[in-house]
């Protein structure tokens, strides 16, 4: 499995404002980037926080690398994956939709009515107790042969993923805005590490639109 995540930040290391309002941080060009990824990947993965505010629906947006998917064999969109620990994901959700399958990751503390809403519109994996158990639950996705996982957030995820050890591979793009705001969340949040902070290897460096795109690669990411 291959775990990249993929983010845009403000310049000052923001996601989005204090408000967890989503702020176009992205111009044309790094949204075609990530419109690529999501084409060369398995899996589109986001936290349930980013679907409470953001309502993304993550599909691929070109007609011609969806129609380049089909002619692989593949379907159209990458599966949609919610980490989501009791259930929270809205029915009406835009990733519940059938434009692609969708996996929703629990705990045993989701309860059963959730769980019953939900199993009629995704494929339910239950890892963790409190939390979802990101090494179990990406254990399974990868048993459904979902090898390449691209991480589109939000803060709380991305923390968790790269202390569970689970990132290959970091994008973010920096973009030309400042957004501000102790409370707003940043690329990794959760606790935050006091020690053994994972170290990077910057990869690439590409100027976009009128910010810059930062590739690294993760020293010991769980890669296999
Ligand atoms: N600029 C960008 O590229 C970008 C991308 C995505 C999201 N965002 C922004 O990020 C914000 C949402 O981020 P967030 O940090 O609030 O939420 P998140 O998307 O990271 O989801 C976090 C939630 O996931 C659940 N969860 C279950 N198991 C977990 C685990 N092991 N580790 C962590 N979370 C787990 C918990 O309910 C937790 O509250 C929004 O404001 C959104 O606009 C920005
Ligand atoms: N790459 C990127 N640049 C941004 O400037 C920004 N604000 C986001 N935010 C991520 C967020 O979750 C978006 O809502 C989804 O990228 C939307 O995905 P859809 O178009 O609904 O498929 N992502």
């Amino acid at each position: 499995m291959h775990v990249v995540v993929n983010a845009a930040t403000s310049a000052d290391g923001k996601l989005s404002s204090r408000r967890r309002e989503q702020v176009a941080i992205s111009g044309e060009a790094d949204f075609d980037r990530v419109d690529r990824l999501r084409a060369d990947s398995d899996a589109v993965v986001v936290g349930v926080g980013t679907v409470l505010a953001d309502d993304p629906h993550l599909t691929v947006k070109d007609d011609t690398l969806r129609e380049q998917r089909r002619e692989a064999g593949e379907p159209a969109n990458p599966a949609r994956v919610v980490v989501d620990s009791t259930g929270r994901t809205p029915l009406d959700a835009a990733v519940l939709d059938d434009a692609a399958t969708t996996y929703v990751c629990l705990t045993e503390s989701a309860p059963v009515e959730q769980r019953l809403d939900l199993a009629d519109r995704a494929e339910l994996v239950t890892a963790g107790d409190e939390r979802v158990d990101l090494l179990r639950a990406f254990a399974a996705l990868q048993n459904q042969g979902l090898e390449q996982l691209m991480v589109e957030g939000g803060g709380e995820l991305i923390f968790s993923l790269f202390d569970a050890g689970l990132v290959d591979e970091l994008s973010v793009f920096v973009g030309p805005t400042i957004i501000g705001g102790r409370d707003a969340p940043t690329l990794a949040d959760g606790d935050g590490f006091v020690a053994d902070f994972p170290e990077l290897e910057l990869a690439d460096i590409e100027r976009l639109d009128d910010g810059v795109l930062l590739t690294w690669r993760v020293a010991d990411g769980a890669g296999t």
